[in-house]
């Protein structure tokens, strides 16, 4: 894995490290076990914390004594010798477990970051979440889970209190541009909690840049206590989508949104195909949509996983399921009767509004808005 990246200075960050050639996404860039892990207890003193610290260092071979001396030093305000502010400024960790990292801790943090950082119980790994260009700097999220809900505000507070620095990434610099990404990140923060059945949780004590504001780190979602409706679900869901899609969210994340987006809209179609006064009525625009959704969902999928991985497999099935109840729409794309429609966008009163499907022999008649509605309105009466 060493030859995928360097460690270099960088002009403002320190050191930083780089991709030596082009990673794809997926690619696990460091796998990498702690050289320092020490076990504490929620009621633990920061001196008994740091004593723990000094011992640990003692026990480490020169080699990584060495290269521990070497990581940024950060000004941790009550630390008191060099090896406890290294810990501090490099340490990864809970209330339970604190680690140290020697690669790991080179990389540099980004509000839009290329490269994710997570363990599984016996190594930590650096994946990467996007394709990666020779000579790019490889960075990770400080704030994972919430950096993309909060703005460029709420996060400088978090950075300033915990790390000292002012970050410097595409999100929040130029200034004079960090609004529209602001309020991108709001509403995604709003949509996704909400399809969570959540409040978001509160960042505006952030706001303000003091250190009482750090208490209300990491905050909480609420439970919403609201159900959102099926045409909301949709309407949510496309527009996470493109809001992450505009705030340069990796592909996996982009496609989560298109893809649900197009399963809800499916399964609230198939229900329309249940009753007796739709059941053999395809609405276009729905079905176009669907279409286009999957497509965009599964073509950014394939840009991020691997082409084996079983979610590009099973993606691909659930789209060939889902669009055999839409086959008509292949259909009249052969025929040219829906040419006019995609090209000049929907045209409801030509016709095209939807498609009647015949029982038996299964022949297709194209409906304009009014037929539709006269023809549904006449099989609800019978009802
Ligand atoms: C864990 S270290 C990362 C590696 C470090 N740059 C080095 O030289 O080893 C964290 C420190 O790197 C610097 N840093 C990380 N990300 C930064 C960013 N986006 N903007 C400015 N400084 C950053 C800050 O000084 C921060 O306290």
């Amino acid at each position: 894995m060493d030859d995928l990246f360097e460690i270099r200075r960088t002009a403002t960050k320190g050191c930083g490290v780089f991709a030596k050639k082009a990673i794809s996404s997926y690619t696990i860039i460091v796998r990498e076990s702690p050289v320092i892990a020490l076990k504490c207890a929620p009621g633990d003193t920061a001196a008994k914390i740091d004593a723990s610290i000094e011992q640990a260092f003692r026990n480490l071979s020169k080699k990584d004594q060495a290269s521990e001396l070497q990581l940024h030093e950060g000004s941790h305000p009550n630390a008191k010798t060099k090896v406890t502010r290294i810990f501090h400024a490099n340490g990864f960790g809970n209330e339970h477990v604190k680690e140290l990292y020697l690669t790991k801790s080179r990389f540099n943090h980004s509000c839009v970051p290329n490269a994710f950082a997570y363990e599984d119980g016996e190594s930590s790994y650096l994946q990467a979440i996007r394709q990666i260009a020779p000579g790019e700097e490889i960075t990770i999220s400080y704030l994972p889970r919430f950096e993309e809900a909060m703005t460029s505000r709420q996060r400088a507070t978090v950075l300033h209190l915990h790390y000292k620095f002012e970050c410097r990434c595409a999100a929040c610099w130029p200034p004079h541009q960090r609004w529209k990404s602001d309020v991108r990140r709001q509403l995604i923060g709003f949509l996704s909690y909400a399809l969570e059945g959540e409040n978001a949780p509160d960042f505006r004590p952030l706001d303000i840049c003091h250190p009482l504001s750090w208490v209300c780190w990491p905050p909480q979602p609420t439970p919403s206590g609201r159900v959102l409706t099926p045409a909301q679900e949709i309407e949510y869901n496309f527009l996470l989508a493109n809001l992450r899609e505009a705030e340069g969210w990796p592909d996996y994340l982009v496609a989560e949104g298109y893809l649900h987006a197009a399963t809800k809209l499916a399964f609230q179609q198939s229900e329309y195909q249940q009753s007796p006064a739709t059941q053999d009525i395809v609405f276009l625009e729905a079905a176009r949509c669907i279409e286009a959704w999957y497509q965009k969902g599964l073509e950014l999928e394939k840009k991020f996983y691997p082409p084996a991985h079983p979610q590009i497999r099973d993606g691909t099935m659930a789209w060939e399921n889902t669009m055999s109840r839409f086959r008509c729409l292949q259909y009249l794309r052969m025929t040219n009767s829906l040419k006019a429609r995609d090209e000049h966008g929907p045209s409801e009163s030509g016709g095209n509004f939807a498609v009647r499907i015949q029982e038996g022999d299964g022949t297709l008649t194209l409906l304009s808005q009014e037929d539709t509605a006269g023809l549904i309105w006449q099989r609800v009466k019978r009802l």
